[in-house]
Parts: C-alpha cells; sequence; structure tokens
C-alpha cells in the first residue's frame, strides 16, 4: 500500500518513516515539504540516510497519488486539506487537533473558527477500536491524552475527581526553535507550563465522558530536559474506597489482550521508540495513583496513527510497530 505523510519534514513526519520502513504492506511512496522540495529525506532525518532514497515534495492534497494519508502538520492547516483527501476518497489519518473534538469545544479550546468540520472516529485503538475499524478518515489523539487518558480508564467511572499530573519531553513540542525548548532553558531545568488551561485538558475530560464519568478533570504538564516521552501521574480520586487487588482487577481485566498496554512500574526509557504504554496503580483507599508511560512520538502520535491504519486498513494490528525499547 503506497503511503504519503503530508508535512514529512517534522519530527512525527519522521517518525512515520522510521516505524514505517518495518511495515510489512506500507511503504512511503510521497513525503511533503513546502520548505524542502527536491531535498533529499535524510538531509532532515539523518537517522533514515541509506534506508530512504525518497526526496520531499511540494505538493498538495489535490496532487497527492497515494492509498493512503498520514497528516502531519499543525492543527489549523490539517482542516485546510482533510476534505480534499476525503472527497478524494484517501483513507487519512490526521496527527492533529483539527477533528479531536465537538466544533464548538475546538473552537472554544483553539480560539479559531473551524473551517471544515465533520465528525471523525478519535483514534485510542484501546477505547474506540470498532469506530477505527474500517473508517476513512480518524482522529489522532494528542500525546499528553494518550497518555492521561490509558492511566485513568479503568477507574474514571468510579472517579469523583481526576488530577492528571505530566511531565513531557521537549519533542512534544515540534521541530521549530523556540525560546521554551532552546537547550539553554531546558537543559539541567524543570518547570511547570500552562499550569490550568493546556488546550489538552478539553481532550481528556471528553474522553472521561465517553467513559460514562462525571468526574471533574484537571491537568499541569511540565517540560522534562531529555527528548521524547510523558510521564503522568493521574490521582483518581474515588467515590468509594477500593482496595489494591481490585484496582489491580479491574485494570487487568480492562486491557485484557491488549498488546500494547503492559502492566509495569512505569519509567521513560522503557518504552522510548516504542508503542507500548506502561500502567500500574496504586490504592491508597479514596485515592488510586495510576501512573503510565510512553514515548510522545510514538504512542503518542506516529506509533498509534500507524496502529489506527491498521484497523482502518485491516493489517495486524501491531504490524510495524513491534520493536522494543532500548535499555540502559
Ligand atoms: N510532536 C509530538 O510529540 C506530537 C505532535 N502531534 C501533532 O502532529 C502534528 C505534527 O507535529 P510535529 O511533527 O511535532 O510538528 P513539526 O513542527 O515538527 O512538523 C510539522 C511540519 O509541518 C509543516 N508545516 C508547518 N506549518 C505548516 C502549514 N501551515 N501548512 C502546511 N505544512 C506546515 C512543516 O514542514 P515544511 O515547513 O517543511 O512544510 C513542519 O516540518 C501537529 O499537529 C502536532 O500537534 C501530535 C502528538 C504528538
Ligand atoms: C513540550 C510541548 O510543548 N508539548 C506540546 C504537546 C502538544 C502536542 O504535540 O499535541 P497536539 O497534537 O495537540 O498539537 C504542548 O504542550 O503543547
Amino acid at each position: 500500500m503506497d503511503i504519503a505523510i503530508i508535512g514529512a519534514s517534522g519530527y512525527t513526519g519522521g517518525e512515520l518513516m522510521r516505524l514505517l520502513l518495518n511495515h510489512s504492506s506500507a511503504e512511503v511512496v510521497t513525503a511533503t515539504s513546502r520548505k524542502l522540495d527536491g531535498t533529499p529525506v535524510a538531509s532532515v532525518h539523518p537517522h533514515l540516510r541509506g534506508l530512504t532514497d525518497l526526496t520531499f515534495r511540494n505538493i498538495g492534497a489535490g496532487d497527492i497519488d497515494a492509498d493512503f494519508v498520514f497528516l502531519a502538520v499543525p492543527h489549523t492547516a490539517a482542516m485546510k486539506v482533510a476534505g480534499t483527501l476525503v472527497e478524494r476518497g484517501i483513507r487519512t489519518v490526521d496527527l492533529s487537533a483539527d477533528y479531536r473534538l465537538a466544533k464548538d469545544v475546538y473552537e472554544k479550546t483553539y480560539g479559531v473558527p473551524h473551517e471544515a468540520y465533520f465528525k471523525a472516529p478519535y483514534g485510542l485503538p484501546e477505547l474506540h477500536r470498532d469506530e477505527v475499524r474500517g473508517a476513512s478518515f480518524v482522529a489522532n489523539p494528542g500525546c499528553f491524552p494518550t497518555g492521561a487518558t490509558l492511566a485513568a480508564a479503568p477507574l474514571a467511572k468510579y472517579a469523583h475527581t481526576i488530577i492528571y499530573d505530566s511531565k513531557t519531553g521537549v519533542s512534544g513540542a515540534g521541530n521549530a526553535p523556540s525560546a521554551t525548548t532552546h537547550y539553554g532553558n531546558v537543559g539541567d531545568n524543570f518547570s511547570a507550563y500552562k499550569w490550568t488551561n493546556h488546550r489538552h485538558l478539553a481532550e481528556m475530560k471528553q474522553e472521561v465522558a465517553r467513559l460514562g464519568s462525571d468526574a471533574r478533570c484537571y491537568f499541569t504538564p511540565h517540560l522534562l530536559p531529555v527528548n521524547r516521552g510523558i510521564l503522568t501521574t493521574a490521582h483518581i480520586l474515588l467515590r468509594e474506597p477500593m482496595e489494591q487487588e481490585e484496582v489491580e482487577a479491574l485494570y487487568r481485566k480492562f486491557y485484557e489482550g491488549e498488546f500494547f498496554i503492559r502492566n509495569q512500574r512505569p519509567t521513560l526509557a522503557a518504552v522510548r521508540g516504542t508503542n507500548f504504554c506502561d500502567v500500574a496503580v496504586e490504592s491508597e483507599g479514596d485515592r488510586v495513583v495510576a501512573v503510565s508511560a510512553i514515548d510522545n512520538l510514538v504512542k503518542g502520535a506516529s506509533g498509534q496513527a500507524i496502529q489506527n491504519m491498521n484497523l482502518m486498513c485491516g493489517f495486524a494490528e501491531d504490524d510495524g510497530l513491534r520493536s522494543a525499547g532500548m535499555l540502559p
């Protein structure tokens, strides 16, 4: 199957190409960039040199010749081309935020009008597999909501309050230089940002509601001096206390058969470069602490996008995604 990546010069575009090298049925044939037309892909993704001969092309969605597209451009840019891809019948996973939320929630959260709204399944396969399977356009979740929601999902309907406290690596901000991610400001440092109003809170609330819960949700992200990974500590305040064994049994049952969810003490190192989400829980009665770890560029973006593609196209769900992490 021929794949095109729109926005292939960015971090998630590079990660899609890296992961798809190991896919049995999908091959990237087009990698677009507005600025790098004619330049070898390996010039901005040097880790792919010798593994791909592709050069970037500056072409629009109307000129793409592929069976499947990944949209790896910023929000508001994705909505400008999504309609063309749908009209042309090209199956698509959008990695941006443009189709993750209801229209009114999107417009309020992102502060822009949605120019081309339609409903799309929310591509968190562990929660919405049946909607993703067979869909022609899927909205890939945000990186923080992926780790946070997977940490809390089994207990959401027993909670009155969920507080997500996340620590992320800098690649979550994309590859464009900024003062926030400048080495001198991030290296040997640690800080919170958007303490109460990060745009991903809307996705977290949406998913908790879809799990049949009216729990209040709060979220504070922190920036770690690492390149990849998100560790989320979810403080789940329960309506009725639960013992450790009961909580563990609930998580075991909820994630039974889920290859990408592993039950072990979450660390960033163990999931780095992989599509795994490691989750563990500890109860102190009326508060359960659930911790998750993901790689923001893999389970938080490109790996989950490929997992969704696999479901949409009837491939094995783990095709291209069985690689182990790297330790130490
Ligand atoms: N980084 C992460 O951890 C995650 C990212 N995402 C989402 O995935 C998408 C891609 O993210 P990421 O790869 O990190 O971003 P990057 O900034 O690294 O790359 C995005 C690429 O899109 C192209 N681009 C930028 N602006 C526009 C525009 N207005 N129109 C068309 N193309 C544009 C640029 O390529 P060029 O200038 O060469 O055309 C750029 O290299 C974003 O929507 C992001 O929010 C989602 C989850 C996690
Ligand atoms: C470190 C850092 O800046 N992280 C980004 C993660 C956002 C992201 O990638 O999510 P979307 O897919 O919704 O754009 C942030 O906090 O905004």
